[in-house]
């Protein structure tokens, strides 16, 4: 996933204005063609981010005999049909299955293995095989499924599974909604109810989904059940825009003098928008109007337009999950705020794509900007006078969100900036640069 190449983002030559919408949500996108992979039936898509992460999925379902028929639209999406395996359960794959760069592609996989009598390897690229897979295996083993090595961390990992799985209630170590969807997807085909708890909230589309599938979840503040044995039925799921992208765009208008901006048709699930939250906390000029529903998730648009004076402020531990993704592109933010911003608890970003902490403060400190961690805090010490240096090149390590912050660095700042490896922005956002350039003035 990494290559050497520098891309050179040159500054935007007017402020930002007008109407834009971001590709389909990627968390949403992945379930939505999971669920459909698994369920009885022909499933109809629409609105599917066309990327590399979810690319992942479509081809790993497709391996274990789902028929996936999803074409480019006019606009960019994937739309068609998937016609799922269900009661005949997956095919046994005669490869490993290549989850490239995607956390959310092997680790939901897991738990939709674990119910079914066959063996498959999962493997990614150089990123994810440096990403933990314990917090997943070990609820899955307490369930009955089968992991060689046993034990491992690290893929690539072999899963054997059973149709005896026991249901479990699990206490999460972590906010990670990676783990709750495994278990819960697990916990579908094990007799009774099985319930994770979290320490804090994380996202929920998994709950929100599964009753479109004909599953009924029961979900509150911190805890979500499914009672099985059960089975999913094939949906019909529209994929609203990706908070995750809009967060792009939004920084770009605040922080471009003279910009306005409105996005459209982004989900506003509030487990999705705590960047929003914190960005008024800044004191930022932002607004989200709610319009709807696509399914279970609420969406609408999010005006924001340029803010001179942007003020640093504390982001809790409980907020973090809600923001987990938008925390490099709101510690960019937060460098050019009057004063001091701490995201608290945010070990997990060691644990990403690259360890997007270490990275963060290594491309703040190419702009002069003091950023260090305090056990596993983030403190940023922002420059509303921030000037870009000359000559400056970005390392997005093969990181997809870093290499979205460092291009904004350069296209809302005085100077050109060169970033080494953007394309990984193809994991999440291909058109990222495009859709920022369609809006200038
Ligand atoms: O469930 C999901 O779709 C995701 C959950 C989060 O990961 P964790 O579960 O590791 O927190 C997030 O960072 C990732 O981009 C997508
Ligand atoms: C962490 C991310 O994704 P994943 O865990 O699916 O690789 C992300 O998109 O920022």
């Amino acid at each position: 996933m990494s290559s050497d190449a520098v891309q050179i983002i040159e500054p935007l030559s007017g402020p930002l204005s007008g109407t834009a919408t971001v590709p389909g949500d990627k968390s949403i996108s992945h379930r939505a063609v999971l669920f459909s992979a698994m369920a009885e039936g022909t499933s109809q898509l629409s609105g599917v981010l066309d990327s590399q992460d979810v690319r992942s999925s479509m081809s790993a379902v497709a391996q274990l005999g789902a028929k996936v028929n999803l074409s480019v639209q006019s606009d960019g999406s994937l739309a068609g049909t998937v016609e799922g395996w269900g009661a005949a359960g997956p095919a046994q794959p005669s490869a490993p299955i290549d989850c490239g760069n995607s956390g959310t592609t092997v680790r939901l996989l897991m738990g939709i293995l674990a119910p079914w009598p066959i063996t498959v390897t999962l493997d990614g690229d150089s990123s994810l095989r440096r990403r933990p897979m314990r917090r997943i295996t070990a609820p899955l083993m307490k369930m009955g499924a089968k992991f060689a090595p046993a034990g491992q961390e690290l893929l690539p990992i072999t899963e054997t599974g059973t149709p005896a799985l026991r249901a479990i209630t699990y206490d999460a170590p972590m906010a990670s909604a990676q783990l709750k969807t495994a278990v819960l997807l697990a916990g579908v085909f094990a007799e009774g109810t099985t319930t994770v708890n979290e320490p804090a909230p994380s996202r929920n589309h998994t709950e929100l989904m599964l009753p479109e599938f004909g599953v009924a979840t029961t979900a509150a503040t911190r805890t979500a059940s499914v009672t099985g044995p059960s089975a999913l039925e094939a949906s019909t799921v529209h994929v609203p825009g990706d908070p995750s992208s809009a967060a792009f765009l939004a920084a770009a208008a605040l922080l471009k003098p003279g910009s306005s901006i409105c996005i459209k048709n982004v989900s506003l699930n509030p487990a999705r928008i705590g960047f929003l939250r914190t960005l008024e906390r800044m004191g930022a000029n932002v607004e989200e109007r709610h319009e709807g529903q696509e399914g279970k998730e609420p969406n609408g648009s999010i005006t924001v337009s340029y803010t001179p004076h942007l003020r640093g402020c504390e982001i809790p531990a409980q907020h973090i999950a809600s923001l987990i993704d938008e925390i490099p592109v709101l510690a960019l933010v937060a460098a050019h705020a009057h004063g001091v911003t701490v995201f608290k608890e945010v070990g997990e970003l060691r644990v990403k794509e690259t360890d997007r902490l270490a990275a963060i403060i290594e491309g703040l400190g190419l702009l002069g900007v003091d950023a260090w961690e305090e056990g596993n805090n983030l403190l940023i010490e922002g420059n509303p006078q921030l000037e870009v240096p000359e000559g400056l090149v970005f390392d997005s390590h093969g990181d997809h969100r870093l290499a979205m912050t460092w291009a904004l660095a350069g296209l809302c700042g005085n100077q050109p900036v060169g970033v080494r490896d953007f394309g990984a922005v193809a994991v999440s956002y291909p058109r990222f640069l495009e859709d920022i350039e369609r809006l200038e003035r």
